[in-house]
């Protein structure tokens, strides 16, 4: 049995859904790692308590499944404000958009999951509705076309981005406060794996916490997730107890290594080194030969990849570092004097 690898970050399945929203802390206090966000997000919404107000627009960027979704779901509890969750994607037209924004009610959280992904139209709309809590409704078609200004209560939006390079500055310089999220620390993962072990009433063992903590790239979403399967062969195959072995055994199953590279990321690894020499080579390319979307291997697998050096984003396309070759027990063609083929990195492609 194997896992499809884009499972392990997104969350399509209902039950999977439902998983997660189990496991997700409902407070800062309860929310591990990401200690600067967290002091600096905890300081906006305590100064907009103090005063009584509704709380600066924030924005969290960062890979899937280090959550941004759960601090939307904390802002809007910390504030005792009602929550609306919606997406770039799930809003076609401005009248979407104009729809959710005059239904909302004065303090309201307004969560924007993609936001880089709105239309044009929506976006522009959200520019006066975040800085002057109105919509301009626009009533009539050509030269006739009246703008009906609609005031809207004073609300709070949680924008949430995998691609914060991606949004235009004029909607980027409107949040109060942007929370950049990182890849967890192992420690904080162990944290999380230990806490959600609780929850859910199984017995996990501190080698154990630490050999899943150890493969979850990073990402509290599939230390959840790996807890959840080695549970799951915990129970068909063994006593039910969650040892070291167990969770080895169960993680070598699922295809994850003893880094945490699943799949995917070994797919991407492997189709550079051994399909194009090492690279460079073009990111539509690279998705192509491993039969996913560009958006996956760029937004899912490469920022892992970037971050544990084995993959460089240089201007001629992804590069395979020498790291890479070693952890697939592959030998790169050529010297020993290893120079990027791509040349040197480009930085600005990093963010
Ligand atoms: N700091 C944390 N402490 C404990 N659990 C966490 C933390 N951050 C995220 N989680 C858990 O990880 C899961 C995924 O988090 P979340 O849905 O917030 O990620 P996300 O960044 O919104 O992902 P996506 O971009 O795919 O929507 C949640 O179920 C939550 O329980």
């Amino acid at each position: 049995m194997s896992l499809d690898p884009v499972d392990m970050h997104s969350v399509a399945d209902p039950d999977e859904r439902a998983a997660e929203s189990a496991l997700r802390p409902t407070s800062l206090a309860e929310f591990e790692g990401q200690p600067r966000v967290s002091e600096q997000l905890g300081l906006v919404l305590a100064a907009a308590r103090r005063r009584g107000g509704v709380a600066d627009h924030v924005l969290l960027s960062g890979p899937p499944g280090l959550g941004k979704t759960t601090l939307a779901m904390i802002i809007a509890a910390e504030m005792t404000a009602p929550l609306r969750i919606s997406s770039g994607p799930a809003i076609q037209h401005a009248g979407d958009l104009a729809a959710i924004l005059s239904g909302l009610t004065e303090g309201e959280v307004l969560f924007l999951d993609e936001i880089h992904r709105l239309s044009r139209p929506a976006e522009e709309m959200l520019y006066l509705a975040m800085e002057d809590f109105r919509v301009d409704v626009v009533v009539g078609k050509g030269p006739g076309a009246t703008a009906i200004p609609i005031e809207i209560p004073r609300f709070t939006l949680v924008g949430a981005t995998t691609r914060a390079g991606l949004l235009p500055s004029p909607l980027r310089d409107r949040f109060g406060f942007t929370g950049q999220l990182e890849f967890y620390d192992p420690a904080d993962l162990e944290h999380i794996v230990r806490r959600s072990a609780v929850l859910l009433g199984v017995e996990l063992e501190p080698d154990a916490a630490r050999e899943i903590a150890g493969r979850s790239r990073g990402t509290p979403r599939i230390v959840n997730r790996l807890l959840r399967r080695v549970r799951d062969f915990a129970e068909v195959r063994g006593s039910g107890r969650l040892t070291q072995a167990v969770a080895a055994a169960a993680l070598e199953l699922y295809e994850v290594d003893s880094i945490g590279l699943d799949r995917l990321d070994r797919a991407v690894l492997v189709a550079i080194c051994k399909r194009f020499a090492g690279g460079p080579v073009g990111l539509s390319t690279l998705a192509i030969s491993v039969g996913e979307e560009r958006e996956t291997v760029e937004e899912v697998a490469e920022p892992f990849l970037v971050r544990e050096g084995f993959l460089m984003r240089t201007p001629r396309g992804r590069v395979a570092t020498p790291a890479a070759w070693a952890h697939l027990g592959l030998t790169p063609p050529g010297s020993t004097a290893w120079t990027p083929p791509g040349g040197a990195p480009d930085p600005g492609l990093f963010g």
